[in-house]
């Protein structure tokens, strides 16, 4: 499996992801950075989590309009998967890769903390390796992951079961609507999610409960 991680200026999270797709699947990512106009020839694209440019505007809208990004819509049209985590997820829908926004926490406050994901589809390349209705562990760090979207837009989301996670069990953070933290597009090749699978794949980081979502793409890939 080839995949490639991408850097924007004020990224963070790229060396956890990097670490956790080289430890999970075995294979180093590629490291791509925004100024980049092409993507190396690759299964699974990531925007990692962060800061870029500083969340100025809006978190991800500078990032969604960068050279890069032409590159990732191209890759998504193609059928490459795409998978987008919390500044990542933030980039996606100012793309318009995918539908809905992240607005400002309800609270007004950053949170950092862990939640319970329930797992709500099981047929994309991303969550095939969870069991309908499991609930995992993972951890959440933003001040802008209040996932929203219009009813109409909401209506169509949830009937075609582009609803990946939900927070369970009491831990939605941000005031998601309809408690959604992660997102499919219609193709189901492209995922955004809030929550970081990425830092809880290792005993050494409290735990594994987020290996289920690399080992998904990872064991797809390898069989096809
Ligand atoms: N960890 C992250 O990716 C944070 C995303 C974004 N900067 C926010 O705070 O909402």
């Amino acid at each position: 499996m080839k995949s490639a991680v991408i850097t924007f200026p004020g990224s963070n999270r790229e060396r956890d992801m990097m670490n956790a797709l080289k430890l999970v699947t075995g294979h180093e990512p590629a490291a791509v950075w925004h100024q980049d106009t092409a993507l190396p020839d690759v299964d699974l694209v990531v925007l990692p989590g962060g800061f870029s440019y500083g969340d100025y505007l809006r978190a991800g809208a500078i990032a969604a309009r960068s050279p890069v990004l032409r590159a990732v819509a191209e890759a998504a049209d193609k059928g490459t998967l795409v998978l987008g985590v919390c500044n990542g997820f933030q980039m996606l829908t100012e793309a318009g890769l995918l539908p809905g926004s992240l607005m400002r926490n309800a609270d007004l406050h950053f949170v950092c903390r862990e939640v319970k994901l329930e797992t709500v589809n099981t047929t994309s390349p991303f969550t095939r390796g969870f069991a309908l209705g499991q609930v995992w562990r993972c951890p959440v760090a933003h001040h802008d992951g209040n996932y929203f979207a219009d009813p109409q837009a909401l209506e169509k989301i949830e009937g075609e079961g582009q609803v990946a996670f939900r927070y369970g069990e009491g831990t939605n953070p941000n005031g998601s609507v309809n408690d959604i933290a992660g997102v499919l597009n219609g193709e189901g090749n492209v995922l955004g999610m809030m929550p970081h699978p990425e830092n809880l794949v290792d005993p050494l980081q409290g735990g594994t409960d987020g290996r289920t979502l690399f080992e998904s793409i990872a064991n797809l890939l390898e069989t096809a």
